[in-house]
């Protein structure tokens, strides 16, 4: 198989005195959607932002398209390549939704390329265009989300780290929000997530990792997590 693009390596993160990732490890591949999942306080959230520089790594590695990444500071990430969706729908609420996307091309200089871009998220996110207007606080929560997410194509990145894109949306939001994700992925885009929603993410995952108490714990396709009787147990509510 080909190399991955993003290789953590036996990751250790304490915050304090308090160790919560023992060694963790996670490949994704071009063009793969990966999906973290796993219970409340598993260290989901911490092994991303490990990745992107929120937390600093005291064992192991990070690896981004064969460049030890380890520890670099956040700041630095976009311009690697690589962009984050924060967890709870971050926008500017004051700002209008074209705002908010020109936002996410802070790196691009050339303007002619920054609107190219906002009219590529349109394309990908018509509702958007609807409201390009308005201001994103105005916005429904599952809109805001599609903000969030389309302001992190803005750079054309080549992998888009994802905090939880379900929590919190309406049920109909939910399905148009994974809809959305596996069209990114059938673009060609390369994914990786935390959900807490983790059936609804395994099902459109090619691989999937489960933590438990900051240790991998099972590690496969998102199909067969999806029908491994024990994976089902634990982390899907024994459905
Ligand atoms: N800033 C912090 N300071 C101290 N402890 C933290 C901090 N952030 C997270 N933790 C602890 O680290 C452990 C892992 O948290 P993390 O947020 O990575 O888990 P998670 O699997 O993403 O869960 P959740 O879905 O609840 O966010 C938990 O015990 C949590 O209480």
């Amino acid at each position: 198989m080909t190399k991955p693009l993003l290789s953590i390596r036996d990751l250790g993160v304490s915050y304090g005195a308090v160790q919560v990732l023992f060694g963790v490890s996670i490949d994704v591949h071009a063009g793969e959607i990966v999906s973290i999942i796993g219970p409340n306080g598993a260290g989901k959230s911490t092994v991303i932002k490990a990745v992107i520089g929120l937390v600093e790594v005291q064992q192991g590695s990070v690896e981004f398209d064969g460049r030890d990444t380890t520890n670099y500071p956040a700041h630095v990430i976009p311009s690697l390549g690589v962009t984050y969706v924060p967890q709870g729908r971050i926008v500017f609420a004051q700002m209008t939704v074209s705002d908010n996307l020109e936002m996410g091309a802070f790196l691009q200089r050339d303007a002619r390329k920054r609107r190219e871009a906002v009219q590529a998220v349109f394309e990908q996110f018509p509702r958007l265009y609807e409201r390009r207007h308005q201001p994103a606080g105005k916005l429904s929560g599952g809109e805001q989300q599609m903000l969030a997410i389309g302001r992190a194509l803005m750079l054309n990145p080549r992998l888009v780290i994802l905090d939880e894109p379900s929590l919190g949306l309406s049920p109909k939001y939910v399905d148009i929000i994974f809809e959305q994700l596996l069209a990114l992925k059938q673009q060609g885009r390369t994914l990786l997530m935390v959900e807490q929603n983790a059936a609804r993410a395994l099902e459109l995952s090619d691989r999937g990792y489960a933590l438990e108490l900051g240790h991998n714990r099972f590690a496969d396709t998102g199909a067969r997590l999806l029908a491994n009787e024990d994976v089902r147990r634990m982390y899907l509510g024994g459905a």
